[in-house]
């Protein structure tokens, strides 16, 4: 038992050493596999923490990728904000040009309304024109009767003067005044024996000697029925004679009486002047007159201004000589010529005078018949129909009494005066008895009197003497002096008078007419050439701001095609990065796989996938680049269909459609919210993002500004790139027509000149800016944004800077992970 025990025991034993070695065999194999276990633990355990810190990155990535596409969905945002105002400046752009378009209608209707007046003008012109040479025929007819019967009128009137003769001689007799009557003189005079111009002088109640004379105006005669006879010597100075009416006598025979008047009772003088207004007056529409009159005294042989003031006579007097001034043509320069336009300034002009006479003397009376006091009126006369000018004077004379002559028993300086008196009037007479006698040589310088009196006293000239006679009896002597004096003047025979022609003065006027007309016919079809020149500038230049409006309007239109196209492909470009994106995702390798076979995949990634998502990134210039079959838009947060043929023709639809552009924005998100989580080759292929310049070409912060050809210049090389890329023909003609366009556009903005222009230009620019705006996102077009808003003002391009460098940092973060 024991043994067979012991045999158990030991069978036992060793079975159980079996077990044990077996089991010491299981524990070490179990020790090795909880070794190996162990191992692949810390295995499993790193590859988890990799596969969080991987997924730690996904994350991280993921979230910057959202905020990429946000920024980017921003970008499209404002693009389509940017489209909405380009839509709107279209539609006023457009409204402006149908304005401008009605406008141009109605100017062109404007236009040929005026056409059609401006031929009414015409034709109502030539017959304004044919019935104004009628007029003028008549006019011109009835002008050359009318010069015909007033010449002959002046002939006449001058044959019934020269019948009455030139020289004429009235005698005037005052009453006797109440110192005369008070001494009961008799009358010398018979005023009753008075008729056709015959007077009787009368001694001791006999007549004594007859004398005849034009007219004898007793002392019952007014100073009116005076006038009435001297008149028409008024009127022949108007009509270019010369005239002179002089005043001679014994002192107090009433010389100034009857040249000056009194107030009450005017004299020669003031009514003479009255009757030259009122004939200018009567032939104001043909004639134009100018008056003018100078007072002057000879007192001493010297000639005494009495339009000047007592202060300046001083000077004055030295200077006041007769000049002989042409033929028969006599005058004394410095002499004051007031110039009278009516009665008042005449009244004046003769108180002035009259007052200037009175300051010379104490006794105004007493000095006025110790000189002669003249009156020189000036008339310049034109025919306002044939042009023929005259220059006549009327000498209206005051002079000294005559009976001094004979006075010679006075002393010192009253015997100087008398001498000069004497002198003067001695002169007279013999200037009239030469011309009595036909004499050759007429003594006219021998006094100043004569010598002033010279155009008046010729053979041309017009006189009329007023002898002034006294009716005393105890005035005999000196009234016979008088009287046989003034016989002598009526009995010279003057030669036919002539008018007093300013021919010069007539060539000159007729000169002047007809450079007026000339004148006045040349601004009339320069006036009318400049309507008709106005009108064509208007439609021309309607028409060019029609045409330029329309130009820009299709530049527009071409711009925003441009614009739009870019915008769809800009999206297209996201989408296909999407399903790309997803693609890859689909295929993508277990976890572990990947683990094990990283860095392959990353480099299959980087030659492969990663490349041709590079080449889709450069295509989508082109119109045909990853087209979707139909074109997407955002609207509601989901991608809507537009038809492009509808969004090109209708504009304002397709831009309802695109207008929410948040919804836009948030269209993005859902997108990418369904991506599946990323993973460590789906993180690669978003490294190279189509705005992440390389460091050759991010650009740098500020580029020169390029000129115009150098941008048409880039554009031509960038356009190239983007066919290479993209092979098919339809890219590469795409391609062409873009470049071509971009170049016309900008060859146009380059020409545009006119402020319309420029502002349009300035529309152009932002247009252009935006282009650039949507190509530069695609990385190498992206200097040139900067180079768009180089042009802007700082501020923008600052603005334009951050953000790009807001986008180039996203980018570089994204190439450093
Ligand atoms: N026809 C007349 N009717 C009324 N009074 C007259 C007339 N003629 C002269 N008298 C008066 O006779 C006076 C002298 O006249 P007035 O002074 O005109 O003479 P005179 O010839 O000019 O003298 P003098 O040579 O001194 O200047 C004046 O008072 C004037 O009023």
């Amino acid at each position: 038992m024991s043994h067979q025990d012991d045999c158990e025991i030991e069978v036992k034993y060793q079975i159980l050493q079996m077990d044990y070695e077996l089991q010491k065999k299981e524990l070490a194999e179990m020790r090795s596999a909880l070794e190996g276990l162990k191992r692949e633990n810390k295995l499993k355990t790193k590859e988890c923490q990799e596969a969080c810190k991987s997924l730690q990155e996904l994350q991280n990535e993921l979230m910057r990728k959202s905020m990429h596409v946000g920024s980017l969905a921003f970008a499209i945002e404002g693009q389509v904000k940017e489209k909405s105002r380009w839509f709107s400046s279209l539609r006023d752009m457009t409204r402006k040009l149908k304005i401008m378009k009605m406008e141009h209608i109605k100017l062109s209707e404007e236009v040929s309304h005026y056409k059609n007046c401006i031929m009414d003008i015409n034709d109502f012109g030539t017959k304004i024109q044919s019935r104004i040479n009628q007029q003028a025929d008549l006019h011109e007819d009835l002008k050359t009767k009318y010069l015909k019967g007033a010449k002959e009128r002046k002939e006449l009137y001058n044959k019934v003067l020269e019948l009455k003769g030139n020289i004429r001689v009235f005698c005037r007799c005052r009453p006797l005044n109440s110192e005369e009557i008070a001494a009961g003189a008799s009358l010398a005079i018979d005023f009753e024996s008075v008729k056709d111009g015959e007077l009787t002088v009368i001694s001791n109640g006999a007549p004594k000697k007859t004398f005849r004379f034009d007219a004898v105006f007793g002392p019952q005669a007014e100073q009116a029925d005076v006038f009435q006879d001297t008149a028409p010597f008024a009127t022949s100075v108007l009509d270019g004679y010369n005239v002179c009416i002089f005043a001679y006598g014994q002192t107090g025979t009433g010389k100034t009486f009857t040249m000056e008047g009194t107030k009450e009772a005017r004299g020669v003088n003031f009514r003479t002047l009255e009757e030259l207004f009122h004939v200018i007056n009567e032939r104001q529409k043909l004639y134009l007159y100018e008056i003018s009159v100078s007072a002057l005294e000879v007192y001493n042989e010297q000639i005494r201004d009495l339009l000047v003031s007592g202060s300046q006579q001083s000077t004055m007097a030295k200077r006041l000589e007769i000049r002989q001034v042409g033929e028969g043509m006599h005058h004394v320069p410095g002499l004051v010529e007031a110039h009278v336009n009516n009665m008042n300034e005449v009244w004046e002009v003769l108180q002035t005078g009259s007052n200037a006479r009175a300051v010379g003397s104490t006794n105004a009376n007493e000095h006025s018949s110790r000189s002669h006091c003249i009156h020189c009126v000036m008339v310049k006369g034109e025919n306002l129909l044939n042009g023929e000018c005259t220059k006549s004077k009327l000498w209206l004379v005051d002079l000294a009494g005559s009976e001094r002559v004979a006075k010679t028993d006075v002393l010192g300086e009253r015997l100087k005066e008398t001498q000069n008196i004497n002198r003067s009037l001695s002169a007279l007479g013999d200037v009239i008895s030469a011309l009595a006698t036909k004499s050759s040589h007429i003594p006219f310088r021998n006094s100043k009197l004569t010598h002033l009196l010279q155009d008046s006293l010729g053979g041309d000239s017009k006189t009329l003497m007023f002898v002034q006679i006294s009716p005393n009896e105890n005035d005999l002597g000196e009234t016979l002096c008088s009287l046989n004096f003034a016989s002598r003047v009526r009995g010279i025979e003057l030669g036919q008078a002539k008018k007093q022609m300013d021919t010069s003065e007539l060539l000159r006027w007729k000169q002047m007419k007809s450079k007026q007309d000339m004148k006045i016919k040349d601004l009339q079809i320069r006036k009318m050439e400049e309507t008709i020149h106005g009108l064509d500038l208007k439609m021309k230049d309607k028409d060019l701001k029609n045409k330029n409006l329309q130009e820009k309007v299709k530049e527009l239109e071409s711009q925003l095609l441009i614009e739009r196209k870019l915008a769809r492909q800009h999206v297209d470009t996201r989408i296909a990065e999407q399903q790309q994106k997803q693609q890859n995702e689909d295929v993508r390798p277990p976890l572990a796989t990947r683990l094990l076979g990283a860095n392959k995949s990353s480099n299959e990634v980087k030659n492969g996938t990663l490349m041709k998502e590079q080449v889709n990134l450069t295509r989508p210039l082109t119109e045909n680049s990853f087209r979707p079959s139909m074109p997407l838009s955002v609207t509601d947060g989901s991608l809507k269909h537009i038809d492009p043929v509808e969004k090109e023709n209708n504009p304002e639809v397709a831009e309802q459609l695109q207008l929410p552009t948040r919804t836009g924005r948030a269209s993005m998100c859902p997108t990418i919210r369904r991506m599946p989580a990323s993973s460590a080759p789906r993180r690669n292929s978003l490294i190279p993002l189509p705005s992440t310049p390389s460091s050759a070409q991010l650009a740098p912060p500020f580029h020169p500004l390029p000129s115009q050809p150098d941008i048409i210049e880039e554009i031509d090389e960038f356009i190239p790139e983007q066919t290479v890329c993209n092979s098919p023909k339809g890219t590469k003609s795409g391609g062409k027509k873009l470049s071509s366009i971009l170049r016309r556009s900008l060859q146009k903005k380059v020409q545009l000149k006119s402020p319309m222009q420029q502002h349009l230009r300035r529309g152009l620019n932002v247009g252009m800016e935006r282009v650039r705006v949507s190509i530069g996102s695609r990385g190498r077009m992206a200097s040139r944004v900067l180079v768009g808003n180089g042009r802007k003002g700082g501020k923008e391009i600052q603005q334009k800077q951050n953000q790009k460098e807001k986008e180039r940092a996203w980018n570089i973060g994204r190439t450093a992970i």
